[in-house]
């Protein structure tokens, strides 16, 4: 569904460039839904604006469903935008009129033209994101986690292949985010809606199969759900499906960043070399302090 190859996105401004993506990776498939973490200035919403086509990539190669996101013209992105697309914001006045009604703010960017049409659609979209007794309650009688509950149904509203969310459950409590969460992942079940979810929670993230982690403009580090309770006790030591498994990502030329604390715990986060050494089934990265001091010892004995 989306492929990210090396992909660049530089913001010029009159004084300076700013490399917000520098030769970022992922792929997505049809019907996963997987959450992007990272610091803050990671580059996670430039990613998620060049995913929804309000900006373009300035380098690599990006496609969504089959279109050549650096190749469209400028009609063909907002075809995109209306029709493959769908966007939820953290910040509620970015998807919602707040005088109007549920079933109203729904409607609004629908694309049918025929009004009964249109309203039942929007009380059907209400129903699916558990809203169907409030269609007609205006905004500000809902509850934050309803009216996020509406941004959603707005996103839907033109049955898009890809469900965009960028910090969708930032202004909520633990328990609606945990409820907004668990909508997203039944739309993605029942309706095979690929969906990628930008956090700053980890906890949050973990709800999901797939976490993507971003440092500096590049994907770092990938963590995956294991569903085989036996591997992931003998891997991690814990029981129970919720085990994520941390994977490096590494690029053709076989570079890998290790995630900082890895760095940390063994002394090396500052270090501008690591010692390597190829063992018979795996790769060992040692801080060359720990292992000249190690010889040092050795020496003296
Ligand atoms: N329009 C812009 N013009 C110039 N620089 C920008 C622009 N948008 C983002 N940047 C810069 O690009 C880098 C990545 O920003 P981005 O907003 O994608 O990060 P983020 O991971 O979403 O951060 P946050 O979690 O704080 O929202 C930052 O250094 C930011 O200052």
């Amino acid at each position: 569904m989306i492929t990210c190859e090396n992909l660049v996105k530089i913001y010029k401004t009159a004084e300076i460039e700013v490399v917000a993506l520098q030769g970022l990776n992922l792929q997505v498939n049809q019907g996963e839904m997987i959450a992007v973490i990272g610091n803050s200035g990671s580059g996670k919403s430039t990613l998620m604006n060049m995913l929804g086509g309000l900006d373009r990539p300035s380098a690599g190669r990006l496609t969504i469903a089959g279109k050549d996101m650096l190749k469209l013209t400028d009609k063909e992105q907002n075809v995109y935008k209306r029709e493959t697309v769908g966007f939820i914001w953290q910040n509620k006045a970015r998807n919602l009129v707040p005088y109007l009604t549920a079933r109203e703010n729904v409607e609004i960017p629908m694309l049918l033209h025929d009004r009964k049409k249109k309203r039942m659609r929007a009380i059907e979209l209400l129903e699916a994101v558990g809203l169907g007794s409030r269609t007609g309650h205006k905004l500000q009688q809902l509850s934050g986690g309803e009216q996020q509950r509406v941004a959603i149904a707005i996103a839907l509203a033109n049955r898009p292949k890809l469900l965009l969310a960028d910090e969708p459950t930032g202004a909520l409590d633990t328990r609606t985010s945990d409820q907004i969460m668990a909508l997203l992942r039944k739309l993605n079940a029942e309706m095979g809606l690929t969906i990628v979810i930008v956090t700053h929670d980890l906890d949050l993230a973990k709800q999901v199969q797939r976490v993507v982690l971003i440092r500096d403009g590049r994907t770092s580090s990938e963590m995956i759900r294991r569903t085989d309770e036996h591997d992931a006790e003998d891997e991690s030591g814990e029981e129970g499906l919720d085990t994520h498994i941390e994977y490096a990502v590494m690029d053709r030329s076989g570079r890998i960043q290790v995630p900082e604390h890895y760095l940390a715990a063994v002394g090396a986060k500052d270090a501008d070399k690591v010692l390597l050494r190829l063992e018979e089934d795996h790769i060992v990265l040692r801080p060359v302090a720990a292992v000249e001091a190690k010889r040092g010892a050795e020496s003296t004995n």
